[in-house]
């Protein structure tokens, strides 16, 4: 194969879900809003991006449904783990961006892994003998299980965490450098038991977000979780120890649902290696990866 792992992800996902004209490959799915993001003291300690400077910076935020199906129905098993991607507008006109899902860690520690997770899915229909493809591969990829244990759906995107799961390295103006994991918490978590979601009409979370937004602003605290000697910044399927030091670094606020969602979706491209001063990736191969792939999947929707 002299295809680049990024394409033959894509491929892959494609063939799980089809492709669908002017679709995301993956988190199909999704509703547009908007609002600004202010940083902490704390933030500066740890980082010379201006992003973090304390001054209020626009924002806009996409969030997903997992899965390629654009009509996967919100409450349903598939639409886990939801995604939040965040584009900051930086006052030098440049954008930084977030992309994170509400996975506590990832399912796979490489993109190789990722790619021949979604061909095992592909290659073991309802009608294929038992064990099938998908059946041997979770069962020798113990990290897939362990990570979907830790998702659940939620009864708002309001009212989720998401994880950015890949390690960054914020670097402050001394030029101390320190990796972290980023984690956006909500004011709470609600999660709806399995029976209760699938009795959810198929556009909840779409329909819900624009009607809380017209009764006031949604509040989450964009935090960082910081490595210690030794943990492991290249592999987003290793959760680091729960006691590890939580930095809030700023609060988003979220006030205005983008009207025409579905067409402005279609311009945005998140890339989780789009960055700025001051934030730079770890040694986690899979940022530069995701990064072509989402650039795949973005010239395959864009026409
Ligand atoms: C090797 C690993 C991964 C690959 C190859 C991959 C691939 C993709 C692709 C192709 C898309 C569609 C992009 C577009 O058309 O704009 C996408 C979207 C997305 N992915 Fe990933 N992904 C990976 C890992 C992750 C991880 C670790 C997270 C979360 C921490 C994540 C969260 C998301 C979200 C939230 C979206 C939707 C972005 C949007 O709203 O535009 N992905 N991914």
């Amino acid at each position: 194969q002299d295809q680049t792992v990024e394409t033959q992800v894509v491929d892959a996902m494609n063939q799980v879900f089809g492709s669908h004209p002017g679709i995301r490959a993956f988190h199909a799915k999704g509703i547009v809003v908007e609002g600004s993001f202010k940083g902490t003291p704390d933030a500066v300690a740890l980082s010379r991006a201006v992003l973090f400077d304390g001054r209020t910076i626009p924002v806009t935020v996409r969030f997903s449904d997992s899965s390629g199906l654009p009509s996967i129905p919100d409450g349903s098993d598939g639409a886990n783990p939801h995604g939040m991607a965040l584009k900051f507008h930086l006052p030098d006109g440049s954008e930084t961006d977030m992309v994170t899902n509400s996975l506590k860690v990832f399912l796979v520690p490489t993109a190789a892994d990722l790619r021949d997770f979604f061909l095992a899915i592909a290659a073991s229909p309802p009608e294929a003998a038992k064990p099938t493809k998908l059946d041997q591969f979770v069962a020798s990829h113990p990290t897939i299980p362990a990570a979907l244990a830790t998702i659940a759906t939620p009864d708002s995107f309001a009212h989720e965490e998401y994880r950015g799961l890949n390690a960054f390295v914020l670097v402050n103006k001394a030029g101390g450098r320190q990796a972290v994991r980023y984690v956006v918490t909500p004011e709470q978590v609600v999660h709806l038991n399995a029976a209760e979601a699938a009795k959810q009409p198929p556009d909840f979370l779409m329909t819900e977000l624009p009607e809380r937004l017209n009764r006031g602003p949604v509040i989450f605290h964009l935090k960082a979780q910081l490595a210690a000697a030794g943990d492991p910044t290249n592999d987003p399927a290793r959760p680091w120890p729960d006691d590890r030091r939580v930095v809030e670094l700023g609060i988003l606020t979220l006030d205005k649902a983008v009207p025409g969602s579905t067409e402005a979706e279609k311009k945005l491209l998140f890339l989780p290696g789009q960055l700025t001063d001051g934030i730079e990736a770890s040694d986690d191969p899979m940022i530069d990866v995701r990064d072509s792939a989402y650039a795949v999947s973005f010239s395959r929707r864009t026409p």
